[in-house]
């Protein structure tokens, strides 16, 4: 029940405080992803009887950095729980760029192995794009090669980048309509701003919405949020958008995950781009961090690989 809006109420808000106001639908992330990864098991084992086939994935790290050691851990240990056959590939940060490549060569040789992820970012001797140019476009399970980033602007078949791939899914099981709606950016990487805005705007991936991406240079960011029916927040700042930047019941779906402390037992503390006590009373729906959009890129992530599997074995 709402008391907000409704005038014939109004002064009943007297008598309430503020905790009777209806607060956002948490749209989970850690719930949708579990739903994923049960029908993504499913088709792990009917494809392993039906055609004795096992999904491979490899990770790749190179260097020490304690968030990109816990996520590539956290991709190997949801493929195993999957059945997904994965393998770690951890890597001095001094390692050179032509090591990288012949490892990366030696993988697309691999028949066993259907998707090559190189966990970003890369120590800065090494040429990012090169090495993701050098992974076979089949194998590319995070879209990041230019022939998949490529298709999926043109809205050809492709492996769509994890984490847009996961907010679509988390939209579409959600129930938000994006068509016709205004869908709001902020961020321009080309992990998650740029191909999730061009994924909004397709016809293709269903998202078919009016699409504003902000970014640094932004003149006026509240001006554009506050339009916002959809607001898809990207940009790597801690705690960004608050409750005045916002339309009453817009969908918030906050991608950032920041390390911000640390709690007694030494766990990381993570915030979201969005400050989400101050948003929470006047959005529609929010997703959580953690456990809004992180556990679905690993979802994703893992998807993709069955994907390529089926696809290097000519099943559909
Ligand atoms: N080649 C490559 N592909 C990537 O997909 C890729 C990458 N490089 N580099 C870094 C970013 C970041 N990323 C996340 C994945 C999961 C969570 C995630 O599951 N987060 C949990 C919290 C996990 C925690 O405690 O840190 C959550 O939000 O609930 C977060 C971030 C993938 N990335």
């Amino acid at each position: 029940m709402c008391f907000k809006h409704d005038r014939a109420v109004g002064p009943l808000i007297e008598f309430f405080p503020r905790y009777c106001i209806m607060p956002a639908q948490i749209i989970s992330g850690s719930e949708t992803a579990k739903a994923i990864r049960e029908e993504i098991a499913a088709e792990v084992a009917r494809l392993k009887t039906a055609h004795g086939l096992v999904p491979g994935l490899v990770t790749i790290l190179v260097g020490e950095d304690p968030a990109s050691q816990s996520y590539v851990a956290a991709k190997n240990k949801t493929a195993h729980a999957l059945g997904i056959h994965s393998e770690q590939v951890t890597l001095p940060a001094a390692t050179s760029e032509a090591e990288l490549l012949g490892i990366v060569a030696d993988y697309n040789r691999n028949p066993a192995i259907h998707g090559i992820l190189v966990q970003l970012p890369l120590p800065r001797h090494i040429d990012e794009a090169k090495v993701l140019f050098a992974i076979d476009p089949d194998k590319d399970v995070d879209g990041f090669h230019p022939v998949n980033v490529g298709k999926m602007m043109l809205g050809e078949r492709c492996f769509l980048p994890c984490t847009p791939h996961g907010i679509l899914e988390l939209l579409q099981r959600s129930g938000t309509e994006t068509s016709g709606a205004e869908v709001v950016v902020v961020g321009r990487s080309n992990i998650v701003g740029k191909p999730i805005a061009n994924l909004m705007l397709q016809k293709r991936a269903g998202g078919n919405a009016t699409v504003t991406i902000c970014h640094t240079r932004t003149r006026d960011m509240a001006f554009h949020t506050r339009r916002a029916d959809i607001l898809i927040v990207a940009a790597g700042v801690a705690k960004m958008i608050k409750g005045d930047q916002i339309k009453e019941g817009a969908v918030i779906i906050d991608v950032g995950v920041n390390r911000i402390g640390q709690t007694e037992s030494g766990k990381a503390l993570l915030a979201g781009d969005v400050d989400f006590d101050s948003v929470v009373g006047k959005a529609g729906a929010i997703t959580p961090v953690p456990g809004g959009v992180g556990p679905m890129t690993i979802t994703m992530l893992m998807k993709n690989t069955l994907q390529a599997a089926k696809q290097a074995a000519g099943i559909e």
